[in-house]
């Protein structure tokens, strides 16, 4: 996951390749709480890892649920409908899917069975209206007070032990907001009409005021229901009847299918940048229980090129322009977001209506989606439940806010293929559903080789040059090469295999042989962890010496090239800004005094517990100085354009803080 304030796409070309999805979130959460209320125990397989599905974890497990990992699956040991735990405070995050369920069941549970739960969220959380599931739940007898602003979270839930619930009358909710508050109320009242000890228990009806929006998501949750073992009867989409007698009951294993509405951004994806090959998406296709899969529909009407299978899906683009469209979203209020981004690309305007729910989501969706895509140059309008888009005339690079919704960072990423970079701020906001989704967009996204930005920082040995690039990669989220560790390694080899250091043919064929893989700031060589190795002094001189020929240099040049990926990179070297990137976006070179270069190396080799002598080191940077700026091929100097930065009398913070304001001097966006 991108942890940083803002990532920066560059302009993006072309996507191909192979993506499996992570867990659905709805289907996850449900799963969770239905594990967790039922009798026996659930292995569940394919769980979504995110913010939303671990507070849900965390409440299971304050509730006296039993969770174990087993490989990659979890095993929940449910409360068997009986609570073993009779107070507690669950933060909810800003989870509406463990939210509004949560308080549904903790309601009924302590309205018969005796107990008090707070539940709280973050701040926006406190915003989203649950008003209309407390008031059904209040028919029904249940003790709710709101310790906030009436109608929102947070919540007491309180009850007497052998309490009875008015089940006899129907319980009414409202449809029209969320159809979250039904689902709340399904998935909790088996726990009421399952009947206390000897009492045979009691149908429990519940019929929906106004027009049920996002019926599929109801869809869900009578499957999942189903599974474990209560059979809801529907009478259309306004009465539903939770017989007598239900309980809970564990099918033993469930296997979480591939989130549908995440699936949207890469069958968007496909359908705006799959020229050359398919973007084929793994772990959802036209076996799928959720809804948001019918996005599918309506990519295809907008241009998509699209083969389903029951679990795969598998897109090219098709229309280009895209075609512009106008569709009642009702159906798949989630996923009908990305839509809103694929309007950028269409021939026409795209009005997409009846999303009012938009409004009462992570944030309010509609203002939010306006907004950001007025920012890269569309004409949008808005109404209480309706978007239109124009696509741009002009595209401008954007800095994108996210609204700590997950939905708006994936979207507007979508943003980044005509030819402007992107600013995604706030990019982790994105671990509410789909942590690793812009790691999946850049192994799926292509671009041509010059514009991925790169950062050289040129320099002599110990000046921080490594310190400064890696801390800057991190900070960016961008690639980092350390192109001497190149060098460090084909000394290694060399010497191994015992190459005489002048034998520049010998090594070049040694180096097109050599197995390298990178993990982070690890190398291994041949399966061998070398990174240690690497910083041995003897190894270093061997590297200053064999990369003063010729046909060493040109042997590990395409190995650095290819570090040049999306979204950018950070390379550090004596030839990064002169001969690698000549065309990098910004050059550093950094010196420090000889004094002060030989002092660091001395802390850092003592740090590492390797003893030295201060005046030989200095000795020794002091020669591979001289040899690496006078040698004839590739010479360490600065490059014409580089900037100079002598880090003698600065902390390394400063000198990152120093060259971060240099490279935002050089970007485009403006926050
Ligand atoms: N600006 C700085 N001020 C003080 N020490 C620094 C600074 N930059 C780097 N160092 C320290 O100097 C040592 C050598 O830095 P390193 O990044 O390995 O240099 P290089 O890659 O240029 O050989 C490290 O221990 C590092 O923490
Ligand atoms: N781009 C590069 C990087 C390193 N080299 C050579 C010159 C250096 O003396 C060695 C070792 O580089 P490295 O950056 O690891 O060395 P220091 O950490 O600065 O001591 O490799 C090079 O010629 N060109």
């Amino acid at each position: 996951m991108f942890a940083i304030p803002f990532l920066d796409l560059p302009p993006l070309t072309k996507a191909s390749g192979q993506i499996r999805l992570p867990g659905s979130k709805s289907i996850s959460n449900r799963v969770l709480l239905l594990a967790g209320l039922a009798e026996g125990s659930t292995l569940v397989h394919d769980l979504l890892d995110s913010d939303d599905t671990r507070v849900m974890i965390e409440a299971l497990r304050n509730l006296g649920c039993d969770l174990a990992h087993e490989g990659g699956a979890l095993r929940i040991t449910g409360i068997g409908g009986r609570l073993s735990v009779q107070q507690a405070s669950l933060f909810l995050g800003n989870a509406g899917t463990a939210m509004r369920p949560l308080a549904a069941a903790l309601a009924v549970l302590a309205a018969t069975q005796g107990g008090q739960f707070e539940l709280s969220g973050v701040a926006r959380m406190h915003e989203r209206p649950i008003g209309d599931l407390v008031d059904a739940l209040r028919q029904l007898g249940c003790d709710i007070q709101y310790l906030g602003n009436d109608g929102y979270p947070p919540l007491r839930l309180a009850g007497q032990p052998q309490g009875q619930l008015a089940t006899g009358a129907p319980v009414r909710v409202r449809g029209d907001v969320s159809s979250q508050f039904l689902t709340a109320l399904l998935l909790a009242l088996p726990l009421a009409s399952s009947g206390q000890g000897e009492a045979p228990g009691t149908d429990i009806v519940i019929e929906v005021d106004g027009e049920l929006i996002s019926k599929p998501y109801v869809e869900i949750t009578l499957n999942l229901l189903a599974r474990f073992g209560i059979t809801v009867q529907r009478d259309g989409w306004q009465r539903f009847t939770v017989p007598a007698g239900s309980r809970y009951r564990s099918p033993g294993a469930v296997h979480v299918e591939g989130d549908a509405s995440s699936a949207s951004y890469f069958v968007a994806l496909g359908a705006i940048a799959a020229v050359d090959a398919p973007v084929l998406i793994e772990g959802v296709g036209s076996a799928s229980i959720q809804g948001d899969v019918r996005f599918v529909e309506a990519a295809v009407a907008m241009g998509a090129d699209v083969r389903m299978e029951a679990n795969r899906i598998e897109v090219r683009r098709g229309a280009w322009p895209l075609r512009a469209i106008t569709l009642d979203c009702n159906h798949i209020p989630d996923a009908a977001m990305t839509l809103a981004v694929m309007a950028l690309y269409a021939d026409g305007p795209t009005r997409l209506t009846n999303i009012a729910s938009w409004r009462v989501k992570e944030t309010d969706r509609i203002a939010a989606m306006a907004i950001e895509l007025r920012k890269v140059g569309a004409q949008v309008e808005e109404g209480a439940d309706f978007i239109e888009v124009r696509p741009p005339q002009a595209w401008q690079p954007a800095a994108i806010h996210t609204y700590d919704d997950h939905r708006m960072a994936m979207c507007l990423s979508l943003a980044a293929f005509n030819g402007v970079p992107v600013r995604i701020l706030d990019p982790q906001c994105v671990g509410k559903t789909f942590p690793d989704y812009f790691e999946a967009l850049f192994q799926l996204a292509h671009t041509h080789h010059d514009l991925v930005p790169v950062i050289t920082i040129d320099g002599p040995t110990a000046s921080g040059k490594g310190t400064l690039a890696s801390t800057l990669a991190a900070s960016l989220g961008y690639h980092f090469l350390d192109s001497g560790s190149l060098y460090r390694v084909a000394a290694l080899a060399s010497l191994r295999q015992g190459v005489a250091d002048t034998d520049g043919p010998g090594i070049a064929a040694l180096i097109s042989k050599l197995r390298l893989r990178f993990d982070g700031p690890r190398l291994f060589l041949d399966g061998e962890e070398v990174s240690d190795q690497l910083r041995r002094e003897d190894v270093g001189s061997r590297a200053s010496k064999i990369s003063a020929l010729g046909d060493v240099r040109a042997a590990l040049y395409a190995l650095q090239v290819s570090f040049r990926r999306p979204p950018g990179l950070v390379a550090d070297g004596r030839d990064m800004g002169t001969v690698i990137f000549p065309d990098a976006a910004l050059k550093v070179f950094l010196t420090a005094s000889p004094a002060t270069r030989a002092e660091r190396r001395h802390k850092q080799l003592i740090s590492k517990g390797i003893s030295s002598n201060i005046d030989d080191l200095r000795a020794d940077l002091e020669a591979r100085d001289a040899r690496d700026r006078t040698r004839a091929i590739a010479p360490l100097q600065p490059a014409e354009d580089a900037l100079l930065l002598d880090n003698s009398a600065q902390t390394v913070d400063e000198s990152v803080a120093q060259v971060l304001g240099w490279w935002e001097q050089r970007t485009p966006f403006g926050i």
